[in-house]
């Protein structure tokens, strides 16, 4: 809808833009980003007609803007500038009110029912209609930006033109401001192009983005274009990674600072335990790289609190989550930076196991109980018993895995669990077949990130062998323990 047609200009010589061809489509959220420089502003100011464009042109549904009179363009599109200086003493309203102007007739310009109607929708929509009397000049940073989106609202554009709209505000008014545009551009079919510096805002909001480098278009597409860290690197020359967002289908980039600390733990002095009836608590001095099932800090994090907590066999509590929660509260330890795991087994027989893979320092943690013991790949499985019967593992390795790595980690404990179960002939008592696990095992690998980076840890791998022989010792004798202990108790 919106089609730059090779449209040079700008300050220097050569223009900052030269001969650009660019098309934002009706109805799509687009998003110019670029480093500092890279002309955006330039390229905005060309469009909204604030410079003068010395070659090309820019046609909106075909028609090039430059035969629009100043009534039919401020019809058409809207524009919030980085500029918020009002030249006279206006109050908020007034200013809103001032959106309205495109749109009255007559020589007196009174402000029609359907006039008031907008303005004070825009206002309440900007949550400043409680300013509505206050001078403009009085209002703060963020609350000028909002006044002024408001007034470009009241003006009924097709299309939005933004630059850099959420410089002065806070978090919460960035995605007020935007989930606002995002809901104008449903409701209303609005176009909007803004120039944005955050790419994580950028990725959550644009339907699709162009990056400016030296005053040329380098891609255009949608967010999938955030994924790229060797472009970004070139464009803004920071080292950046690209992740999932936790919920969303959108990449966001995470900035890597060029300095780093380079302080050398000795593995074996770097955590502590305290084991009571109630729980084992394993806490680390700095924060490890952890991939984890628990109830509590669960995917891939950096924790340094390693907690299994003491339950009664018929435990069935709706809040898992909280309960450990409270639990950790109780004992001091901070749960946002815990794994926490549950078990009816007995704690003083858990097994706490070090050992060296050829230089690679482990230690592992594990409690066991085959009461739920179930073969996965036996049909016959109706569902969990309750009773004693959960195996939790935690691992903890000296080294610097991927998180590829880690996720090969899983796959080689779960396998040397599996062979511990097969070894000792634990079965599923409803198939009468060997077990592969229990019905709610858990799980926790702990990397220390010091040394090079490893990108496998499978069973073609030393570190990937150390996993399956420190599991297997570990799960085999816990599971001795528990077997011990059921024994012992049928003779009481
Ligand atoms: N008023 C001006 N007079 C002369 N040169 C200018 C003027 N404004 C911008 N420039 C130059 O034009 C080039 C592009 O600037 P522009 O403001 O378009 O960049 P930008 O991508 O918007 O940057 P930023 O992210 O810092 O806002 C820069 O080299 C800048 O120095």
């Amino acid at each position: 809808m919106i089609n730059l047609k090779g449209i040079s200009g700008g300050y220097a010589q050569p223009p900052t833009i030269n001969r650009l061809d660019l098309q934002i489509n009706k109805g799509e959220f687009f998003t110019l980003l670029g480093p500092n420089g890279s002309g955006k502003t330039t390229l905005f100011k060309l469009i909204t007609g604030q410079l003068l464009i010395s070659e090309g042109g820019v046609y909106i549904d075909g028609k090039n803007i430059a035969t629009l009179s100043k009534i039919e363009k401020a019809k058409l599109m809207a524009v919030l500038t980085q500029e918020n200086k009002v030249a006279f003493d206006y109050t908020v309203e007034e200013i809103v009110s001032l959106g309205r102007y495109p749109h009255q007739k007559g020589i007196l310009k009174n402000l029609t029912k359907k006039d008031l109607a907008v303005i004070e929708e825009v206002m309440e929509l900007t949550y400043i209609s409680d300013f509505r009397k206050t001078a403009f000049r009085r209002m703060s940073g963020g609350e000028k930006q909002r006044v002024l989106l408001a007034k470009a609202l009241a003006q009924e554009p097709e299309i939005l033109l933004l630059d850099e709209p959420t410089n002065h505000l806070d978090i919460k008014h960035v995605f007020q401001m935007l989930d606002l545009l995002k809901k104008r551009q449903e409701k209303f079919g609005l176009t909007v192009f803004a120039i944005l510096h955050d790419l994580n805002v950028a990725s959550l909001y644009a339907d699709r983005i162009a990056f400016l480098h030296n005053g040329n278009i380098l891609e255009v597409g949608d967010v999938g274009i955030l994924r790229k860290e060797d472009q970004l690197k070139k464009v803004y020359d920071v080292e950046l990674k690209s992740r999932a967002h936790p919920t969303l289908p959108k990449p966001q980039l995470i900035m890597t600072p060029s300095y780093t600390v380079s302080n050398t733990l000795d593995f074996n002095k770097s955590y502590r335990i305290k084991q009571t009836k109630e729980y084992i608590h394993v806490e680390f001095k700095h924060p490890l790289r952890t991939i984890s099932n628990g109830v509590i800090g669960e995917g891939i994090q950096w924790l340094k609190h390693f907690c299994n907590f003491h339950v009664t066999k018929d435990y069935n509590c709706s809040e898992p989550k909280s309960d450990l929660q409270s639990r950790m509260i109780k004992h001091s330890i901070p749960h946002e930076q815990a794994v926490g795991m549950m078990t009816a087994v007995v704690l003083e027989d858990a097994v706490f196991l070090e050992d060296e893979f050829e230089g690679i320092p482990m230690m592992a943690v594990v409690t066991a109980g085959t009461g739920n013991a179930v073969d996965i790949t036996n049909k016959s499985n109706t569902g969990a018993i309750q009773t004693v019967g959960t195996i939790n593992i935690f691992l903890f390795i000296d080294a610097h895995f991927s998180d590829g790595a880690l996720v090969n980690g899983i796959m080689s404990a779960t396998e040397a669990k599996v062979k511990a179960l097969q070894d000792l002939k634990i079965k599923d008592s409803q198939s009468n077949t060997i077990a592969t696990g229990t019905s709610t095992d858990s799980i926790l690998l702990g990397l220390t990130q010091q040394g090079e980076k490893t990108p496998y840890a499978g069973s073609g791998t030393i570190v990937g062998k150390g996993i399956g022989q420190i599991v297997y010792s570990a799960t085999k004798k816990a599971v001795k323990k528990y077997l011990q202990r059921v024994h012992e108790e049928q003779w009481l």
